[in-house]
This record gives C-alpha cells, structure tokens and sequence, in this order.
C-alpha cells in the first residue's frame, strides 16, 4: 500500500505552537497544489467525530499531551494513501513531534526531501494563539494549556530540528514577519527541491 507514495515529495512542516505552520501550508497548497495534512486536524477530526476513540484523544489534547505515536501515524499514512493519486506531494503539518515519530514515520512511509522550520518567539506565539483562541473554539488555546504545549515543543519537538540538521534538509523559516514575507521564504525553500 505504501509503495503507492513511496516516490512523492514529503515536507515536513514543524513549529512550535500558533508559529503559523497552518497558514503557510494553506497558501503552499494554493501555489503548489501540494496535499495538506496537519496532524492536529486529523485528532481533532476524530474527536468531532464523538467515536470512543475521539474521546480518548480530546482528553490528551485539552492537556496538552502528546497522543501515542502509533496513532497519529496511522492516521496520516491513511490519509497520505487516500490522496496518492492525485498528489504531487506532502505537507505533513505539525510532525514529528518527536524524534521517535520521524523514525516511524520513515520506516513505514518514506524519508522527507525538506523540514521547514516555522520559527517564531515564544511571546510571539502565546500571544497569537490568545487571540486565535477568542474565535478558533480549541478546547487548547487557553492559556493554561497554551503554556504546556509550549513547554513540550521544546523539550520534545526542537530537537526534531536538529536530528534533521545533519542530513541539510532544513530550512528555517522567520515568522515574525508579515504572513507574505513569510511565505517568500518558504516558496524558496520549495522552489529549490524541484
Ligand atoms: N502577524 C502574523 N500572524 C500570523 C502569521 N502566521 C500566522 N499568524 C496568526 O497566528 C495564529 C496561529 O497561526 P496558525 O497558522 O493557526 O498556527 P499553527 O502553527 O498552525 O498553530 P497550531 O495549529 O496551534 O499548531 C493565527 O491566528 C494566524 O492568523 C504571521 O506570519 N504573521
Ligand atoms: O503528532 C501530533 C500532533 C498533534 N498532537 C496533539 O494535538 C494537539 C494540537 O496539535 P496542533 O498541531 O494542531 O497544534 P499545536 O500544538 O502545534 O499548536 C497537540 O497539543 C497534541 O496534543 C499530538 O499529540 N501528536
Ligand atoms: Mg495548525
């Protein structure tokens, strides 16, 4: 099944919380016609669902935690599977979150031909998601758990960044800038894989 995505093209999309990896993927899509897949939206997909499941992972969410790895590969290698004929390639938004996760994931689906790296400060972010979180209804943008995701990103998800370093296929990118500038900067990361 997996041969079917084996040859397309995979980003990896990681950034810390409310960086503006969902907002970039989104204009990505619009000019490349790449296939979005944020790994958060699929948990929180499965949680509007209301299936047993869903329950379970909307408890681990509204604390901040990471849901088990398995999952969340599996749910992403679905959804790859599912679009594989009709995409050109990957956006896998909001993963790895840990180094673990990006080993699984090249183990049972392939090995991304670029990272980009959404970066913002941390004041920068809390202060983004404070204010998405007076429309967006995320159990999660409240300040509380806002902190706790931040704290996780850190300790877990930055050094996703470097164990990919070594192998130059990150790209960083400066979120602290108007969301057009920002995406300059990721257009030429992409426009340099082809
Ligand atoms: N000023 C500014 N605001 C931005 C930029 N990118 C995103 N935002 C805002 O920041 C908030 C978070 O952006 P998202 O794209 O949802 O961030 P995300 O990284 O996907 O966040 P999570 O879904 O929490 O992982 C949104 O309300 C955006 O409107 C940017 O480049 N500049
Ligand atoms: O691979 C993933 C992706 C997301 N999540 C959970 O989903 C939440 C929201 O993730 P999303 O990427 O939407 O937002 P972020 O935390 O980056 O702001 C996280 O806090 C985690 O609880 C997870 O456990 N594993
Ligand atoms: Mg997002």
């Amino acid at each position: 099944m997996a041969d079917k995505i084996k040859d397309a093209k995979i980003i990896f999309v990681v950034g810390g919380p409310g960086s503006g990896k969902g907002t970039q993927c989104e204009k990505v899509v619009e000019k490349y016609g790449y296939t979005h897949l944020s790994s958060g939206d699929l948990l929180r997909a499965e949680v509007a669902s209301g299936s047993e499941r869903g329950n379970q992972l909307q408890a681990i969410m509204q604390k901040g935690e990471l849901v088990p790895l398995d999952t969340v590969l599996d749910m992403i290698k679905d959804a790859m599977i599912a679009k594989a004929d009709v995409s050109k390639g990957y956006l896998i938004d909001g993963y790895p979150r840990e180094v673990k996760q990006g080993e699984e994931f090249e183990k049972k689906i392939g090995a991304p031909a670029l990272l980009l790296y959404i970066d913002a400060k941390s004041e920068t972010m809390v202060q983004r998601l404070l204010k998405r979180g007076q429309t967006s209804g995320r159990a999660d943008d409240n300040e509380e758990t806002i902190k706790k995701r931040l704290d996780l990103y850190y300790k877990a998800t930055e050094p996703v960044i470097a164990f990919y370093e070594s192998r130059d296929i990150v790209r960083k990118i400066d979120s602290e800038l108007p969301v057009d500038e920002v995406f300059k900067q990721v257009s030429q990361a992409i426009d340099k894989l082809k």
